[in-house]
């Protein structure tokens, strides 16, 4: 059994987490339960942010909060002292709700609404990440109206191909996001910008996927940008301040996954970005990125409790839970493989494989096909490690399941941050078409 962060087992032999027995989690909220182990989320925000301090690289390193947000992640966020991506006005609200300095903030997204773009204008964030032309029209008429100037980085893609599943990949010239660096359009899309006053260009950004463990594809999309960089200071005198590397360094999910250590990623990537900067004799920028996923990721447990089991005879045994897709659609959607065990006993030796269903009326609705388990009987608690990145932020009431409750874990010590929803929830914006007889 691999121990993710802070987990171990107690003298009751139950998985603990924080120091905080995952049983009595699981009685005291109830399953499905989202844990995070905030020990871990420290640790992974100080090593990058120390990575960087170490390199003698001015930089901020922005929580991709789309992994999940909510109020107390960004306040976790806010006392590690990392800045923030936001992706929607409903997230830019989390922020600022959870007290985050809007100066730290970044607006990414390729259909910013003219709503959110003056919503982040009126809170004075610190920069908006433009996708297209659309948006950087909208955004400088917007300033222009408020008299408010507002510092871009210009998103591109670099036309990188890297190694994840293609619904994850956000860096190849056929993506809907960004500027191509290859055609022209990221060129024209600086000049536009640098002709208007309103518009403070800082740089380019770049995100080329999700999920990755080589450093190739980070370097390759950092060279292809700074040769750019290096055409535009000759012909535009454009000196980039900021280059941001987005997001994506990838993380263990399973025993198969062997990703290098965040900081690795980083040293890696720096040393290039170091080397293709003094050799195009530009002076080295800001380095800006992005990590969701190697933030949150192994820091998040789901606990589940086992309720049905069907035999499907020489093929396999379903072992069905009260959860599934509604609490986390990533096998479903990008067929993402988890490993998990039995909370009440997870040092109990293997003696079955089994397929974790969910409850949801759905085929596709599975949480792991071949899962190697103890016997497991209905209510025992199945817990399934590195829940923690795009989990809760994607959980939906499909079926009309509520979602679970997250509970973050430190020191001993439990604490709710988000509650159940509730039968109420489900149906608060619903109206009726005719009074209740
Ligand atoms: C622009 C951007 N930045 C950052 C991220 C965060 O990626 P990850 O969670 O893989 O680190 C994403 C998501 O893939 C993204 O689209
Ligand atoms: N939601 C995806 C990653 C895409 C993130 C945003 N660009 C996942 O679960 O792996």
């Amino acid at each position: 059994m691999h121990y993710y962060g802070t987990s171990g087992t107690n003298e009751k032999g139950h998985l603990t987490i924080g120091g905080v027995d995952t049983i009595e989690l699981a009685k005291e909220y109830g399953t499905p339960l989202y844990i995070y182990d905030i020990a871990l989320i420290r640790e992974r925000a100080k090593g990058f942010k120390e990575t960087f301090e170490k390199l003698g690289v001015t930089s901020q390193v922005a929580y991709a909060s789309k992994a999940f947000s909510s109020i107390a992640m960004i306040q976790v966020i806010e006392e590690e002292g990392l800045s923030l991506d936001v992706v929607s006005g409903g997230e830019l609200y989390t922020a600022i709700q959870a007290g985050f300095d809007p100066e730290r903030i970044h607006f990414h997204g390729n259909n910013k609404s003219k709503e959110e773009i003056n919503m982040a204008l009126d809170y004075g964030i610190g920069c908006f990440v433009v996708d297209n032309f659309h948006e950087l029209e909208i955004l400088s008429e917007a300033c222009r109206s408020k008299n408010i100037p507002a510092s871009i980085l210009l998103r591109v893609t670099p036309g990188i191909e890297a190694h994840t599943h293609d619904y994850i990949l956000t860096g190849q010239e056929d993506s809907k996001f960004g500027f191509d660096l290859q055609n022209g359009q990221a060129e024209e899309a600086l000049k536009l910008a640098l002709a208007k006053n309103e518009l403070k260009v800082l740089g380019l950004h770049c995100h080329i996927g999700s999920q990755i463990f080589e450093t190739t594809g980070f370097k390759k999309a950092a060279e292809k940008m700074i040769e750019k960089l290096a055409v535009w200071k000759q012909n535009y005198d454009f000196t980039s301040q900021v280059l941001n590397l987005g997001g994506g360094f990838g993380i263990r999910y399973t025993k198969e996954d062997t990703p290098i250590a965040p900081s690795e990623y980083v040293k890696d990537i720096i040393s290039e970005v170091k080397t293709l900067m003094k050799n195009a004799s530009l002076s080295m920028p800001e380095i800006w990125i992005e990590p969701g996923r190697s933030l949150v990721g192994d820091a998040g447990t789901t606990l589940y409790t086992v309720g049905s089991s069907k035999v499907v005879p020489d093929i396999r045994k379903y072992l069905a839970v009260d959860g599934g897709m509604s609490d986390n659609i990533r096998p479903a959607l990008y067929d993402a493989r988890y490993e998990a065990a039995i909370a009440n006993r997870p040092e109990a030796d293997c003696e079955e494989t089994v397929a974790v269903a969910g409850k949801c009326c759905e085929s596709g609705d599975m949480l792991i096909w071949d899962l190697p388990i103890a016997k497991a009987q209905p209510g025992d608690v199945l817990a399934v490690f590195c829940t923690g990145a795009y989990g809760y932020a994607m959980a939906n009431n499909y079926n009309r399941i509520t979602r679970p409750a997250v509970v973050f874990v430190e020191n001993g010590a439990a604490a709710l941050v988000i509650k159940r929803e509730s039968y109420e929830d489900l149906v608060r914006h619903d109206l009726p078409l005719y009074a209740h007889k």
